[in-house]
């Protein structure tokens, strides 16, 4: 077997380089002596990152450079109940957090949903959108290259679905903005969050675009499309799912579970999630969707950086007669049941628990029942959260649970 520590020495000496050690050894031995190396290189100790419990190899395809694994502690919340369109009955959602006080908050939360007697969700529209920026002489040019894509969609679906099985191009929709025409290109990526396949087929149909225009391809993300960036097209448009669940929750449970009234998380969210997001510029008219989406997307293998998409959500609340209707709806949550870190050995054991391991029957369905999980759940933390600034809690929560 390859010596970690001699590899680590001819790093040091400058006759490999690190990424190099893949070459030269199996993916656990070439970690381990870049791990030998950065420890001498910075004077650490990197025991505790050495320990993970994953195969290296199966990691590949998500990293480079590999030293290790970091480790988050993971919780879980629920059961909830959930009426949904591909998702029917209970569900346990692993989410994995340093935040004190927000398993116990996201679990109050699914706990009056519960005793409620659930919430409902559905996936209200799907599509994940790549937008390559293209060149062109002048506004009159542009504007025939855009009537060549109305006209041509068909031409184009051919040459993006050439590249994949499962995805199926949907839309495309031209922008121009003086000699830069952009393309939106969506598609329905099925039960893969669809990143890379949206990339790879839309590559291919860029190829037709600058064959039968004059266009020439500048960048082949223009940021149009919007991928990990805020962005109000994505809050207006959505992008990966758009995903709403609500829930009704009578007045003797409301005050049981949340100690306070309707009224009062009424008056807390229109006040804070939409005038104060109003005045704030915010795309985000919710309290903290964010944080279930992230500890969601950490725990089941999700690209973390999508989680500013996910943060689009809109809460509302009202008091009615005989109890609180809430609900939340997630313009842009960019999930996937299969590729990304799905297949990581913690990630897939995690999506076991909510029920959406690999690709679903049909395909989608299984990225479907995971987008209304998390949207259930975040609900359920938004009316928390609520609930404890309308009667005061939140600071004794976190002086009690988060240090
Ligand atoms: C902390 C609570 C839940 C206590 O709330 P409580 O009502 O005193 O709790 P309880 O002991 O009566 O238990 C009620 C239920 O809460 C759950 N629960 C209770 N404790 C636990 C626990 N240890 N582990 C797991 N679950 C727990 C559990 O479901 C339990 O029901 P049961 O199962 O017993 O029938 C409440 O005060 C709360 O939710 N506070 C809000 C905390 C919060 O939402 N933090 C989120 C992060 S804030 C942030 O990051 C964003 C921010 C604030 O900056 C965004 C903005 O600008 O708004
Ligand atoms: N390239 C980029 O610009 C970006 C990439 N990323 C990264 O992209 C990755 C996610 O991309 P994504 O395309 O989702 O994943 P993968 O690249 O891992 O590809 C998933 C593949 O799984 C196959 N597949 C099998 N069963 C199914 C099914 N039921 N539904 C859908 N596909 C199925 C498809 O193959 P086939 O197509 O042959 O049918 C699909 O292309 C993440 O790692 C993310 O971090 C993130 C942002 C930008």
């Amino acid at each position: 077997m390859t010596d970690p520590s001699d590899l680590a020495r001819r790093v040091r000496e400058g006759e490999l380089r690190l990424h190099e050690l893949d070459d030269h050894a199996d993916p656990e031995t070439a970690a381990t002596a870049r791990r030998l190396f950065v420890e001498g290189e910075t004077d650490t100790d990197l025991d505790t990152v050495g320990e993970y419990a994953f195969a290296a190899e199966t990691a590949e395809p998500n990293i480079e450079n590999m030293i290790g694994g970091t480790q988050v502690p993971v919780g879980v919340v629920g059961p909830v109940d959930i009426d949904g369109g591909a998702v029917a009955g209970e569900r346990y959602l692993p989410l994995a957090t340093t935040e004190g006080a927000l398993i116990a908050s996201v679990n109050r939360g699914c706990s009056a949903i519960r005793a409620a007697g659930g919430a409902t969700a559905r996936v209200l529209k799907n599509g994940m959108t790549r937008a390559p920026v293209f060149t062109v002489e002048d506004v009159g040019e542009a504007a025939t290259v855009a009537a060549w894509v109305r006209e041509n969609t068909d031409e184009l679906a051919e040459a993006a679905e050439s590249t994949t099985s499962h995805g199926e191009l949907t839309d495309v929709t031209p922008y121009v903005v003086g000699d830069s025409v952009f393309l939106r290109f969506t598609y329905d990526t099925k039960d893969a969050m669809g990143m890379n396949m949206a990339t790879i087929a839309t590559e291919e149909a860029c190829g037709v675009v600058e064959d039968e225009t004059p266009a020439s391809l500048v960048a082949l993300s223009g940021n149009l499309c919007t991928d990990k960036k805020p962005a109000a097209i994505n809050a207006v448009e959505g992008r990966g799912r758009t995903v709403a669940a609500d829930v009704f929750i009578p007045h003797d449970l409301v005050e049981e579970r949340f100690k306070t009234t309707a009224d009062a998380i009424a008056e807390a969210n229109t006040r804070k999630n939409l005038v104060g997001s109003a005045k704030a510029g915010s795309l985000g008219f919710n309290a903290h969707a964010a944080n279930t989406v992230a500890a969601a997307f950490l725990a089941l293998g999700q690209d973390i950086a999508q989680v500013v998409e996910g943060s689009n959500a809109i809460t509302t609340v009202e008091e009615r007669e005989d109890g609180l209707y809430a609900s939340l709806t997630i313009a842009s949550l960019e999930v996937g049941t299969v590729g990304g870190g799905t297949g990581l050995a913690t990630q897939a054991e995690a999506l076991e628990v909510v029920g959406v391991t690999g690709g679903g029957d049909p395909a989608g369905s299984n990225a479907d029942a995971l987008a209304e999980v998390i949207a259930t759940a975040a609900l359920a933390g938004e009316l928390s959260l609520l609930s404890a600034l309308a009667s005061r809690h939140l600071s004794s929560a976190h002086e009690e649970l988060g240090r």
